[in-house]
């Protein structure tokens, strides 16, 4: 099953002018942006910050402008805390920016790095049809759905599985299937290969890319730590310190990163 459930209609997508976030004190200036018709990603110079206990207003984003073309599968880098989830979250709609524009292709999904909290039917194929009962399908289009969703993440023979014996990637593959059959077109997936061994880490990848790649019509946006993941990605944006860096094609941010830890290794050495 996949959690998102956020709205369905594929029009231009504006935060809640009425946060509910009760850490923010600042005045929301949200305008619409002119959207270039081949991204399913686009925000321009969102901001958020929160306040802190004591009263303090804190930035954890600045400035983060960000583009992720359509039917690609692009990854977010950067070091712990540099704000690639906070800028997940607000592109999901969980979260809503302090400021800046953003649109971002609907319907859209949301997966959370934790396996064991993305199912939760009895069997794989349950799971993955639990969110099509709010569409008018019949039982055969239900069917169907579900079968393409699974064949695209490689866990078809899994079908009537109970979903406790699932591994923590085809967990993963299932809560992505989830998604697929309700006709997502942008995955936002959080660290998904955190807790996950390197056979299942490949599972997932491979997974993601094959359900964008097959489609045509299927964004990805993929949250990691692990610079080898960026081989599978058509794109990649780096962030530091709540700021988007760079913003460009797989092979320059590698070796930009690469770049980046080799200066800082150097520095250790003079110290
Ligand atoms: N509600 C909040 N209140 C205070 N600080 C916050 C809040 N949300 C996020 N932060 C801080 O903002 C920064 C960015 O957090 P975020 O989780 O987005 O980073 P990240 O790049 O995803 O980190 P990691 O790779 O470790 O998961 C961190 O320093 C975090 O502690």
């Amino acid at each position: 099953m996949n959690y998102s459930a956020l709205s369905r209609s594929s029009a231009l997508h504006l935060p809640n002018l009425h946060s509910t976030n009760p850490t923010r004190s600042v005045s929301l200036s949200i305008r619409s942006c002119i959207v270039t018709q081949n991204n399913a990603i686009e925000g321009q110079n969102l901001n958020y910050s929160v306040t802190t206990r004591l009263g303090q207003l804190t930035p954890i984003l600045k400035d983060c402008s960000i583009r992720i073309p359509s039917g690609q599968l692009w990854m977010l880098l950067g070091p712990n805390g540099c704000g690639k989830s906070t800028l997940l979250k607000i592109l999901a709609g969980l979260l809503n920016p302090t400021s800046g524009t953003l649109y971002v292709k609907k319907p859209k999904s949301f997966v959370f790095q934790n396996p064991d909290h993305q199912v939760v039917m009895p069997t794989v194929e349950a799971d993955v049809a639990f969110g099509l009962g709010k569409f008018d399908l019949t039982l055969e289009e239900v069917r169907s759905r579900v079968s393409r969703a699974l064949d695209a993440v490689g866990m078809s023979d899994y079908m009537q599985r109970p979903v406790q014996t699932l591994s923590g990637g085809q967990k993963q593959r299932v809560a992505i299937a989830g998604a697929l059959a309700e006709a997502c077109k942008v995955l936002l997936l959080d660290e998904l290969t955190t807790f996950l061994d390197e056979n299942d880490q490949v599972g997932v990848i491979k997974a993601v890319k094959n359900s964008v790649d097959s489609s045509g019509e299927v964004t990805a946006l993929w949250v990691t730590h692990r610079m080898e993941e960026l081989e599978y990605a058509d794109g990649a944006v780096y962030m530091e310190d709540g700021r988007v860096v760079m913003h460009g094609n797989a092979a320059s941010i590698m070796d930009f990163v690469k770049a980046r830890q080799s200066s800082y290794l150097n520095q250790l050495k003079l110290k």
